[in-house]
Order: C-alpha cells, then structure tokens, then sequence
C-alpha cells in the first residue's frame, strides 16, 4: 500500500481539489462540500455495534490482537527516566507469567524521554512514539512546533505524534492547519507521523470529518482523536467518523491511513468495541497494529488481566457479550 510520503502533498491536494491554488477559500469550499455527518445514525450505529457478542475464540484472538495495537502511554509532567524505563520494561514483558503475551505496538513518551526508553527498547519490535508540536496545546510558533518535532526524531523517535492547531482549525484557517501537518511531515524524515485533532475540541462530528480529510490531504499517516488530556477524549462515535474517512480517503486515493483513538480507553470490553468497529466501517485491512492503535495508559493491564482469566478457565465455555448487551444477543 502506498502512503503520502514520497508525494508532492499540496500538488496533489491540489489535483484532488481541482484547484490550480491550494488557498484556504479553496479548501474550505471542498471540506464544506463533504457530505455533514448524521448525528444520529452514527450514534445509533456505534451503540450497535457496541452490543455485538464475541465468541470465546474470537475474544482470545481480539485481546492478543488489541495488547499488540497499544500505544503504551505515559504523558506527565512529573514523568521520570525511571518512570519510562519501567513503561518500557513493561512493554517489552508485559506479562512475567506468559511469555507468549503479545508486547504493545509501541511506548508513547514525551521527546526528551526517548532515550531513556531506547535504552530499554533497543531494537526490539516495541516502536517509540514521542509527542511533538507544543504538544497538548498546540499553542506555539511554527518554528517551535517543527524543532520539537526534529528534536524528538533527532532523540530517535520511531513515529512523532503530532496535535493541530484548534484555533486555526476552529477560525476557518484551513491553510494554515494543512501548511503545518505538511511542514511536520517533512521535519519527520522516516518517522511515521500521527496527528492529534483533539476531536473534543472541535465541537461537531462534521467538524472531525472536515479535520480527517484535511489531515489526510497534508500526508498524515495516522488520524488520532485526542490528546488524553481533555474531555471528552475518544469515544466510539467519533471513531466511527474517522474510519469512514480512512476507508473512504483509500478509495480515493488508494493510500491507507492509519486511525488511533487516545485517552480514556481502559477495559478490554472497550477495546473490543473499537476493534468490531473497525472491521465493520473500516474493513478488515485496518485490523493491525500498522493501521490501527490504541493510545492508553491502563488499557494493558485489563487486557493482560482477561489474558489470564481466559488461560486459568475463568470464563472458559462462555461467550463474551458486553454487559449492556440487550439479552439473548
Ligand atoms: O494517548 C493516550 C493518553 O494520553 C492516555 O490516556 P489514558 O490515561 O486515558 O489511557
């Protein structure tokens, strides 16, 4: 699957646009032009898939399947080199009793904390993701967000997480939010670039399509929802809405971009709910830890926990069915 990083991305913003100037009246005409998302529907369809039963077996495979699309998070200002090393550990072994767990996809820190994860991550597959661009806020000048950014690839950050600019975003100044996920991309040579639109903020589920295109326009690899640090933070809906625009921006351009809901994402039961969310919206080819994650602080330990139930018989014969699942389902 090809990805935007080796294309001319406001060239070909352009040619999608069918404009000769990528200029904000332009871009505002298109996203405003993208068909308004039904409120409703959408919540109705995500409360219905949120009710769908998973087979003991298919619940083994989607717990393994969700610790391996973790981006194993730790976001603070008191965090401490000990701090990280230990998420790192973790990451790499996160169950001392099973070594066939599965490690998360990666550790998310803050980009002065790389090194000390590299220390323990090494050349293990476990990526190291580091926040960038003034993170949460966003709240800084160009050339401070894109020295950020270089600055944690320059630590050796595997993939940069970077937020957009919600004034911008919210004040119609479309080019100014392209111009900037651009600039990023560019800062982050092979680094894969996740971009934050912090969907609490932006008010409307027409809103978190407009944003998702308008990331994907300026070569994003990955849509991500929040920052974890507002409410509200991801929830199902709003996922919903980005993976049509992934699953509908493929079909467009036939590259494959990559959706991560972030912050407060913590039993398994939810993890399962996204992860039947992605396979019905999204399709199946979403279904990995290069095309899907989870941004989560606690959601691991749930999961290692069900792990273990599921090992030591605890559930062993019954189906897995969330709790608020109408009965009989
Ligand atoms: O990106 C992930 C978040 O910062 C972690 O949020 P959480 O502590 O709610 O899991």
């Amino acid at each position: 699957m090809s990805t935007a990083t080796d294309v001319d991305v406001t060239a070909r913003a352009r040619d999608i646009l069918g404009v000769s100037r990528l200029t904000t009246t332009a871009l505002t005409g298109w996203l405003h032009g993208l068909p308004g998302v039904d409120q409703v529907g959408c919540e109705a369809r995500a409360a219905a898939l949120s009710t769908r039963s998973v087979k003991t077996t298919s619940k083994a495979w989607a717990v393994d399947t969700a610790i391996s699309m973790i981006d194993l998070t730790t976001l603070e200002g008191a965090d401490t080199p000990g701090k990280v090393r230990g998420l790192a550990a973790r990451a790499l072994v996160p169950d001392p009793s099973d070594p066939t767990t599965p490690s998360p996809a990666a550790v998310c820190v803050y980009g002065d904390m790389v090194p000390f994860a590299r220390e323990v991550l090494g050349h293990s597959t476990v990526r190291i993701a580091a926040v960038a661009t003034a993170f949460p806020s966003g709240r800084a000048s160009r050339a401070v967000k894109l020295a950020d950014t270089r600055d944690a690839v320059a630590n050796g950050a595997d993939e940069v997480d970077m937020v957009i600019d919600r004034g911008a975003f919210l004040a119609g100044d479309y080019r100014q939010v392209f111009d900037e996920v651009a600039e990023t991309k560019a800062a982050c040579g092979e680094a894969r670039l996740k971009v934050i639109m912090e969907t609490g903020e932006l008010v409307t589920y027409d809103n978190v399509r407009r944003a998702s295109w308008l990331c994907m326009l300026a070569g994003a690899d990955f849509i991500k929802t929040s920052t974890g640090k507002i409410s509200p933070a991801a929830t199902l809906p709003v996922t919903l809405v980005m993976l049509e625009a992934v699953r509908d921006w493929r079909e467009l351009t036939g590259e494959q971009v990559g959706v991560k809901p972030a912050g407060g994402i913590r039993t398994s039961k939810d993890a399962i709910r996204y992860l039947v969310t992605v396979n019905e919206v999204a399709g199946e080819e979403w279904l990995d830890a290069h095309w899907f994650r989870f941004g989560a602080s606690s959601l691991l330990n749930d999961l290692v926990l069900q792990r273990q139930r599921m090992r030591t018989g605890a559930y062993s014969g019954a189906d897995y069915v969330a709790d608020d699942a109408p009965s009989g389902y």
